[in-house]
């Protein structure tokens, strides 16, 4: 039986509404855009089998009705209507109370000890009506994490916040609660400049562990060029650098290096005539609109779609005539549109680091290409545009999107890496920062690989080599149909598998867990690690 036989099918690439289009007049608002996307507690399988996204997820969001787009809701937000009914006063709020507004045109949910009236929201709602309306009335905490723990909805809810949810919170507690939220510090790269008589290289500083993402884009299509846009990613946040150069540099790049751990950003640029410059240039520096970047989409063309095992194929992506290079944060995604019987469909991806795909080595820059390895399902609209394609055929891309933080693992030295099925892929970008990690170096960075069958099994031959290259990585493979081989095991992800590596005194006892796979995995995962007392603060689950 295929994976994809054991879903219902509607839940594979299922249609995802085309954006609304960057809105160039829209100014810098107070909201913000979730930070990643979606997915949704499904039946899915509970082990190994992959759902066909990257990251392990499905996608199932509602098409809005026309007038309902998230621009849309943050203008509504900005118009000063009264969206909590309250007239802006913070009302602390009873259980009974938040019992009575459980109606489609009055209806209030509790998330995280706050309530909010989500009635004029109803519409504006990418999961439907249906769904949003399963929270109301209640705490829903529970419930909005299972489905999008990462959607920002303290931004998304700002003006719809009616008061603190009174019965179940210290008195201090609440105080905090009834103080408006601080401002998050936010991290503005700073820029330098060194050259050699032949080479000028670019510097941005952002901070320690920040984890920054790249782009860099040329203005012509010229091979020596003059102006360039580069924008460095932290978190959500875009800042773009508009440098106009003293004299031409080649294109593409020489050498560019974003280093996670130390945040420092290098973009070395061969001059066109080798001599020394008295100045760099000049340029200009912004923060980009959140809003603008998380519509943004980039073209890229194919350059090879290839099959890589009996259900998946390597597909290898470049910047239509180059023009943009592009580094994703480490452990982020991004989301690939491809056109479907006259719709636009959208599904994440994360890229594969060039030195574990077959038909690459260390040497490769990864900042040319982005590879990815795609699992094939016969009823996933998307999988199968993209199996389709041939080199030459354009795709847009989405700018990387995520939201893990690099920084919550900077106190781990015993690291534990869950994967199902495709959901290996950014476990793969983690696996050298971490290991090449400088403090508080790394003792053991563990993977336990989930699949169905050992032929589902995804780089086994290049793991193998990271193990013996490293001893302090290792990796256990499980197959949840029995095997003869003696490297594998067979077994599910469960409370007893796990239980060994978190006994007391253990020395394999490991204080942070990376999961990633089908939304059934990644639930049975975080359940078992829970009921061994893991902490929350001590797991991250990939999601998008
Ligand atoms: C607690 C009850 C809720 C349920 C059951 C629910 C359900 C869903 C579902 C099924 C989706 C589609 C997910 C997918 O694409 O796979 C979705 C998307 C979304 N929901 Fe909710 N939702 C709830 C509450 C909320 C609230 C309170 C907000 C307000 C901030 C919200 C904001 C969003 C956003 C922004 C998306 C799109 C996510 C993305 O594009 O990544 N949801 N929701």
């Amino acid at each position: 039986m295929s994976d994809s036989a054991l879903k219902p099918p509607t839940l594979n690439d299922k249609k995802a509404p085309l954006k609304s289009p960057a809105v160039s007049t829209l100014s810098a608002n107070t909201l913000q855009l979730p930070t990643t996307s979606q997915q949704k507690l499904s039946t899915g399988p509970s082990n190994g089998a992959s759902s066909g996204s990257a990251t392990g997820n499905p996608r199932n969001k509602c098409a809005l009705k026309p007038g309902f787009s998230l621009m849309s809701w943050v203008r509504l937000c900005n118009s000063g209507a009264d969206l909590s009914g309250t007239g802006g006063r913070v009302v602390p709020v009873t259980r009974d109370e938040l019992a009575r507004h459980n109606r489609v045109d009055d209806a209030w949910m509790a998330i995280r000890g706050r309530v909010f009236n989500v009635t004029r929201y109803m519409d504006f709602h990418p999961g439907g009506v249906e769904e949003l309306m399963r929270g109301v009335g209640r705490d829903a905490t529970k419930l909005f994490d299972e489905v999008h723990a990462w959607v920002n909805y303290p931004q998304l809810l700002n003006k719809c916040y009616v008061g603190p949810l009174k019965e179940n919170l210290a008195p201090r507690l609440q105080a905090e609660i009834l103080r408006p939220p601080p401002a998050p510090v936010e991290t503005v790269p700073r820029f330098d400049w060194i050259q050699q008589r032949s080479e000028l290289t670019l510097c941005f500083y952002t901070r320690r562990l920040a984890n920054p993402g790249l782009l860099i884009k040329r203005s012509t299509a010229e091979e020596a060029v003059k102006t360039l846009e580069i924008r460095v990613q932290l978190e959500t946040r875009w800042h773009g650098f508009n440098f106009a150069l003293s004299n031409a540099v080649l294109w593409p790049p020489k050498a560019v290096r974003t280093a996670a751990e130390t945040g420092k950003v290098e973009v070395v640029l061969s001059k066109e005539v080798p001599e020394p410059w008295p100045t760099y240039g000049t340029h200009e520096s912004k923060k980009l609109d959140v809003l603008l970047t998380q519509e943004e989409q980039l073209e890229y063309e194919v350059q090879r779609c290839e099959h890589f095992n009996h259900d998946s194929f390597e597909l290898s992506l470049q910047s239509v005539q180059q023009q943009v290079l592009l580094q994703l944060p480490v452990g982020y995604h991004l989301d690939i549109e491809v056109p479907h019987n006259g719709e636009l469909l959208q599904r994440s991806y994360t890229p594969v680091p060039h030195c574990y795909l077959p038909s690459n080595n260390d040497s490769v820059d990864d900042t040319n290409t982005l590879q990815f390895l795609i699992k094939y399902y016969e009823h996933g609209a998307v999988s199968s545009e993209l199996h389709q394609l041939q080199p030459g055929a354009n795709v847009k891309l989405s700018l990387p999107r995520g939201n893990f933080k690099l920084s919550s693992l900077e106190a781990h030295r015993n690291i534990l890496l869950l994967a199902a099925g495709s959901g290996i892929t950014p476990i793969l970008s983690l696996l050298k920062p971490l290991l090449h990690r400088q403090s508080n170096r790394l003792e053991r960075l563990h993977l336990l690989y989930f699949n169905k069958t050992i032929a589902d099994i995804w780089l086994r031959h290049k793991l193998q080599l990271q193990q013996d290259s490293d001893e302090r990585f290792s990796c256990t493979h499980y197959t949840s149909q029995a095997v003869e081989e003696q490297q594998l095991q067979a077994g599910r992800i469960s409370q007893e598998l796990l239980a060994p590596l978190f006994a007391e005194k253990s020395s394999e006892c490991f204080s942070y867990v990376l999961i990633c796979g089908p939304t059934g995995f990644n639930t049975a995962a975080v359940n078992s690690l829970t009921a061994l007392s893991v902490k929350q603060s001590q797991v991250h689950v990939f999601q998008g």
